[in-house]
């Protein structure tokens, strides 16, 4: 059984997204503030975007707060699946249109060749991390790191900030940011909307098989904090 997280619940989405942006706007300032920049992570889906909104129009530096994604699928930066196009089109608007983006997907045919390149571009993101947000899929991924595919504990296992996978139960070669990147941060958040999440949570605390529930590396560690935000 794992400890269980600090675990915030709502009644409904609008306040959990205008509590959750109130609480990240806060930190990236105070990062800006004490370290001179900010950097926030943040996840694809369907789930973040009304938190992308909230947070585009919060009256921050965004000029110094660099902003990429926990994972990203390998297609055109156009493509519906794009997670870069989401972020672009939800999070990057407003007075967030200043912030200073970087994209996981380049050039290269595929994640596998791209992966060495996107390490590299992301080297100037500030570290720790000051604030992650994931989401969680039913079957207990978090990032693109699947249950029992063949690349997790590469992701996993890995020194490099992201790492190429193909998943076997998901469309599209994937790039993701590894353990070793996300527990460097200095604050985690999983945001997760509906009763499936929650008792795919649920089922998630009860034990500590991360091959069968990759989501349990984020809940079963101890070094950086992890707020989990639900709404019914
Ligand atoms: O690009 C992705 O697919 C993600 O980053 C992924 O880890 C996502 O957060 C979960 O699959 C939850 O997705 P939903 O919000 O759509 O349920």
């Amino acid at each position: 059984m794992l400890k269980e997280a600090v675990f915030k619940s709502f009644d409904n989405t609008d306040s959990l997204e205008t509590q959750l942006a109130d609480r990240i706007a806060r930190q990236l300032q105070d990062a800006v503030d004490a370290r001179g920049k900010a950097s926030l992570v943040v996840s694809g889906g369907s789930t973040p975007l009304k938190l992308f909104k909230a947070l585009s129009n919060k009256a921050i530096d965004w000029n110094e707060v660099f902003v990429t994604l926990a994972d990203e699928r390998w297609v055109d930066n156009a493509h519906k699946d794009s997670n870069e196009r989401l972020v672009r089109e939800n999070l990057l608007q407003n007075r967030a249109a200043s912030a200073k983006f970087r994209g996981l997907k380049n050039m290269f045919a595929s994640a596998e060749e791209g992966a060495a390149m996107t390490s590299e571009h992301l080297a100037n993101v500030p570290r720790p991390f000051d604030v992650v947000v994931l989401g969680m899929g039913n079957d207990g991924h978090t990032c693109s790191w699947f249950p029992c595919s063949d690349d997790l504990m590469r992701a996993l296992d890995s020194d490099a900030l992201c790492e190429a996978v193909t998943p076997r139960t998901a469309p599209h070669e994937r790039i993701t940011l590894t353990k070793k990147a996300i527990l460097n941060s200095r604050q985690i958040y999983l945001h997760l909307v509906g009763e499936q999440k929650l008792s795919v949570y649920r089922q998630a605390l009860e034990s500590d098989d991360i091959k069968a529930m990759p989501i349990r590396v984020v809940l079963g560690q101890h070094k950086t904090p992890v707020d989990v935000y639900w709404s019914a």
